[in-house]
């Protein structure tokens, strides 16, 4: 049976990348879906605006909505302190294997735990399930059309606490424009736009921040 792209991306990496080396898998990702196939992964440039904010939360507990092939958790958990923790939702489960094994090749498994099931099921869950007291950091790259009532079931689950960082992928393409209108409007966001592109391409996204305030 003919592979799936982000096969083809898993294994790119497995020959070509360092084991237990997260920036050579995240470059080596780069370099494939530059090169040979594009796929959705946060990419360089958005990754950087990823990394400053994941650096500046410098956060204990972080949750991420859409693994896919776990470029981003990669990018994230190589940041993370010790003892902090990521957790991240992927109710694909091709892209959940896939995302499994790049995490283990790179040497981040004991940092980040892989959740199977959609957001709306998983979030929830969080507290008594997960353990989780609150989320430090957010980062949403999962269906668009979701970022803004998950936001919203995120605070009624009482999971966000006085300066939580939301960072979102895409607010321009595809684009979250629901999104964007709900935290930008609400009293309890502080809101930072990002201009940036579209991973691997030469078309306008952003990404947007947002900090809970109680
Ligand atoms: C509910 N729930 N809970 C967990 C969870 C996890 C998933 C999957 O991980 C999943 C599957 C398919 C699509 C996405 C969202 N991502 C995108 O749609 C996207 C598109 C593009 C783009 C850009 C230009 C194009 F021409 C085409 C696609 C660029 C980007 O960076 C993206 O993130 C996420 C889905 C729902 C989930
Ligand atoms: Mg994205």
């Amino acid at each position: 049976m003919n592979q799936s792209k982000e096969q083809r991306i898993l294994n790119f990496v497995l020959q070509n990348a360092v084991r237990g080396d997260p920036c050579s898998v995240v470059d080596t990702i780069d370099k494939y879906c530059s090169q040979k196939e594009w796929a959705m992964n946060v990419g360089n440039e958005k990754g950087e605006i990823l990394d400053k904010t994941v650096e500046e939360v410098n956060p204990s507990v972080a949750l991420e909505l859409g693994t896919y092939c776990g470029y981003s958790a990669v990018r994230i958990s190589r940041l993370l302190k010790a003892g902090a923790r990521l957790l991240t939702v992927e109710f694909n489960p091709e892209f959940a294997a896939i995302a499994k094994q790049m995490i283990e090749f790179a040497g981040v498994q004991d940092k980040v735990k892989l959740l199977e099931g959609p957001s709306e099921e998983i979030i929830p869950q969080l507290k008594k399930k997960y353990e989780v007291d609150t989320l430090d950091f957010v980062f949403l790259d999962h269906w668009k059309d979701r970022y803004r009532p998950d936001t919203i079931l995120l605070q009624e689950c009482n999971l966000l606490r006085k300066g939580s960082v939301l960072l979102a992928d895409n607010v321009i393409f595809p684009g979250a424009p629901d999104f964007l209108d709900y935290v930008r409007k609400s009293p309890h966001f502080q809101c930072t736009y990002y201009p940036s592109h579209l991973e691997y391409m030469q078309v306008e996204d952003a990404m947007e921040k947002a900090v809970f305030l109680g």
